[in-house]
């Protein structure tokens, strides 16, 4: 039997809907506009494309959006200054600094910079460690849509076995954290991998829930998934001028109970988790 597939261009739609219904009724009680600042440093052309969608997302769920766009050989103290600026600027509730930095910034001074009231990514330390605790102010865009994702399913969390593959600060750490809390979470079992771990394929094989963030193109294969596994890919993989997950769809499809695509799967819901962050922020502020 052929895996659900979940479509995350459609469940984002209704999250923005949703999110633009909160912010037009946010409006009229309090006369506030939430705002977000996204900051992007450089050229490369995907976080142009991402930042420009997120930019669209924002007016249409009625929130205003500014990009301040800087050129790649700006210096890490003129990067830090206009984190500053926003941070002391009472008009804007969210700033979002576009990853990753070009290579000679220090991408977690910068992070540290950010007013955690405003820190819709939910990077800065202060907010990573409200989430390990179990009582977040923020959740990280990709884990939260992915948390979303995985409760549109008809899986039953609790006690299952959930492998993440990879472990960085944005995806796999926040999204294990995620996966273990009682209640807001899953209530799973969680296991990290990433390159130093032994026995992967046995790993993953056991596993109920896989969320693939490794940036290896096509690495999960069916005969890595347990029958009715639900499997989320993160991976955005361009290969021969297409785009490819970190996980092999046709044929994992197969053996899946439900399975998320690229394009169209965990993306989309990144940008519909930054509005409700915004709006949250211009709430908190
Ligand atoms: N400050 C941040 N930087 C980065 C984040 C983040 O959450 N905050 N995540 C990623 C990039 N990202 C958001 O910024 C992102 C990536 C992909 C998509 C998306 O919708 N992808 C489409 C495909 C688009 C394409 O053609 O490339 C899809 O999967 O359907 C949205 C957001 C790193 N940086």
């Amino acid at each position: 039997m052929s895996a659900e597939i979940i479509d995350g261009k459609k469940l984002a739609i209704t999250f923005r809907e949703q999110v633009a219904q909160e912010v037009a009724q946010f409006k009229e009680q309090s006369q506030i506009v939430p705002h977000l600042t996204a900051i992007l440093v450089g050229e490369d052309p995907a976080s142009a494309v991402y930042v420009r969608n997120k930019q669209r997302a924002c007016e249409k769920a009625g929130i205003q959006s500014t990009l301040k766009r800087l050129p790649a050989e700006t210096t890490q103290d003129k990067l830090h200054k206009l984190v500053q600026e926003l941070n002391a600027d009472q008009s804007v509730h969210g700033i979002l600094v576009q990853l990753p930095l070009p290579k000679h910034i220090d991408e977690v001074a910068i992070l540290d910079v950010v007013n955690p009231l405003k820190d819709v990514d939910a990077f800065h330390p202060e907010n990573v460690g409200l989430i390990v605790q179990g009582r977040p102010r923020y959740l990280p865009c990709t884990p939260y849509g992915i948390q979303q994702m995985i409760l549109s399913t008809e899986m039953e969390t609790a006690g299952k076995h959930a492998v993440i593959l990879g472990r960085s600060e944005i995806v796999g750490k926040p999204m294990a954290m995620l996966l273990i809390q009682r209640g807001l979470g899953a209530d799973a079992t969680v296991t990290i991998c990433h390159s130093r771990t032994q026995n992967l394929k046995e790993i993953v094989q056991s596993a109920d829930i896989i969320i693939a963030a490794i940036g290896k193109p096509e690495f999960v294969t069916a005969d890595m998934v347990k029958p009715g596994a639900v499997v989320i890919d993160v991976g955005i993989n361009r290969v021969n001028e297409k785009l490819v997950g970190d996980v092999a769809f046709d044929s994992v499809k197969e053996i899946a109970s439900a399975i998320t695509p690229v394009p169209g799967g965990v993306g989309p819901m990144t940008i519909a988790m930054l509005l409700k962050n915004t709006l949250t922020a211009a709430r908190i502020l």
